[in-house]
């Protein structure tokens, strides 16, 4: 089997411009996208995504917005303007908040429309983490409530661990699922909680698997990337469940 589009978004968790920009270019735009996160963005700015395209990547701007509509409308403005591929609010900022998001991307003035995602429940939680801030639902209860207000509101996909991913693209099959909590077997679960091999995660039905320590962390980054794609041209591996 041949993946015509690599599904591998490299999350770029790093504390300056310098250190991300090595990574990046020991990686090839054609094997994998990167991702863009708060440690990374607040300390380096804009600069790092426009480095980032210059170099081809399609870049994931992961900012999780989740504040009132307006604000959250602006923000997904500025987002657009810097012509990124893909970008996230919390789905638990409401429908209001979220309809505004997509207004925003719609006209948002870059080269391109981003695709928008909603974040679910955080692949670091379980039952009793979503219990202890006050929902009393499970994870997949949760996760299920939050993809159906997700799909009513337009937007593109879902940010959900590959423990729900099945079940999603069953339910609500328009909507792309990004999958992080992706670990290789025998890899450290690390704060993660929710967590899948790469082929047991494409096979369940994540269309990107969001990949950061087990390659960011590792001697020869590309070469753990190049173990991930050749895993993924594999037969499915078998599946891990939350330790
Ligand atoms: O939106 C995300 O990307 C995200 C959502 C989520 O539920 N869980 C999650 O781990 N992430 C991000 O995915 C990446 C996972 O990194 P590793 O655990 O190192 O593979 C991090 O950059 C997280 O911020």
């Amino acid at each position: 089997m041949q993946l015509v589009i690599s599904p591998l978004i490299i999350a770029l968790d790093y504390a300056d411009e310098r250190d991300a920009l090595i990574l990046a270019d020991q990686l090839d735009p054609a094997q994998c996208r990167v991702k863009v996160g708060k440690e990374l963005f607040t300390a380096s700015g804009p600069s790092i995504v426009e480095r980032l395209q210059e170099r081809g990547f399609d870049v994931f701007l992961d900012l999780k917005f989740h504040d009132i509509p307006q604000t959250v409308a602006k923000a997904c403005r500025a987002a657009s303007r810097l012509g990124v591929w893909m970008l996230n609010v919390h789905a638990s900022g409401g429908s209001a908040m979220l309809r505004a998001a997509r207004e925003a991307v719609e006209d948002g003035g870059g080269t391109r429309r981003p695709l928008l995602i909603a974040v679910t429940v955080l692949t670091s939680m379980d039952d009793d983490a979503l219990h202890e801030v006050g929902v009393n639902s499970s994870v997949v209860e949760q996760v299920g409530r939050l993809a159906t207000l997700a799909a009513a509101c337009a937007l593109d996909g879902l940010v959900c661990s590959a423990l729900e991913a099945d079940r999603l693209r069953n339910v609500l099959p328009e909507l792309l699922r990004v999958t992080p909590g992706i670990r290789p077997a025998q890899y450290a679960e690390d704060d993660q909680r929710r967590i899948m091999t790469p082929a047991a995660a494409l096979a369940a039905g994540s269309d990107f698997l969001v990949v950061g320590r087990p390659v960011t962390a590792a001697v020869d980054p590309a070469r753990a990337l190049g173990q991930i794609l050749n895993e993924l041209v594999a037969k499915p591996g078998d599946s891990r469940e939350p330790g």
